[in-house]
């Protein structure tokens, strides 16, 4: 079972056999469903059986035409920092929200606590930016993988000044190759936090037009999205399956992992009291 075909109701860890292999992404419109409504009462079809499959979510967001009038209410900006809107609650299956991005807005590096992540483009510009987990630190998914296999590979050949890492898990180890910047004396080279200099790996960017859909669960990776405009905002549409309230933000120049909560700027249309605790996944970097 691949990606395409994990039961969307799980944890993406959960999936048995799940091999990384990612979609074909931005995904194009192919059947049109008409109105936001109607694509939320066609999620929750989706959503009430016992499997759900990947595939057909990315379907159904990327056959929504995307049109203000449906989601305008629920677009509230804010000046400094992208908005997380709450469409829909899924029935606790899934949630799907709206977020407004300013010009310049970005959210930092981040993970998707183990859940289905599926975004679709309804206006402006965005782009994706894709990375490696930092090598000190594991997602549920690779736990799981590492637990199931046992893993002898021999570590590549690695340049003078660097270090491997061997990162092991009951009697499963799995050797990442891991290069960790160090100096003549073979000490990684640390930030005050106690963090080795270690840039995060860019692995790629995918420009969104309006109306593509794209995918992302931990198995594929991290990423950040930001409105390259210095004038024009962006909207997005997400679904995460299942929800979270808290993830993890990533240091671009160490890989340091925090954990932060997830927080919604208006539920249903209504703005949410000022929550004085960050949205924290914004523009922390
Ligand atoms: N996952 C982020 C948005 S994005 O950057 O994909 C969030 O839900 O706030």
């Amino acid at each position: 079972m691949d990606v395409e075909n994990a039961n969307c109701k799980m944890r993406v860890s959960q999936c048995t056999d799940m091999e990384i292999i990612p979609i074909e992404r931005p995904l194009k419109i192919t059947e049109e469903i008409t109105g936001l409504q109607r694509l939320v009462e066609e999620l929750h079809k989706v959503f009430s059986s016992d499997h759900v499959n990947v595939q057909d979510v990315q379907k159904l967001m990327a056959g929504y035409k995307s049109n203000q009038k449906d989601w305008k209410k629920y677009a509230k900006f804010d000046r400094f920092r992208y908005t997380r809107n709450l469409v829909d609650a899924g029935n606790g299956a899934f949630n799907i929200m709206i977020l407004c991005w300013g010009p310049g807005h970005a959210s930092a590096i981040h993970d998707h606590a183990d859940s289905h992540c599926f975004m679709k483009l309804l206006s402006g510009n965005l782009e994706e930016v894709r990375y490696e987990w930092p090598s000190t630190v594991e997602s549920e998914v690779r736990k799981v993988q590492n637990s199931r296999r046992r893993c002898c590979s021999q570590s590549e050949e690695l340049a003078d000044n660097m270090t491997d890492l061997e990162i092991c898990h009951n009697d499963s180890c799995h050797n990442y190759g891991v290069k960790v910047s160090s100096n003549q004396n073979g000490d990684c080279i640390k930030y005050s936090d106690g963090y080795c200099a270690e840039e995060m790996e860019e692995v790629g960017r995918t420009r969104l037009e309006v109306n593509d859909v794209c995918y992302i669960n931990d198995a594929l990776g991290l990423h950040r999205m930001e409105n390259p405009s210095h004038v024009d905002s962006a909207v997005s549409l997400h679904l995460y399956c299942p929800p979270f309230d808290s993830c993890r933000v990533f240091d671009a120049r160490t890989g340091k992992p925090t954990e932060v909560k997830v927080t919604f700027w208006s539920m249903y249309g209504k703005k949410m009291n000022r929550i004085i605790e960050a949205n924290a996944v914004a523009d922390s970097q």
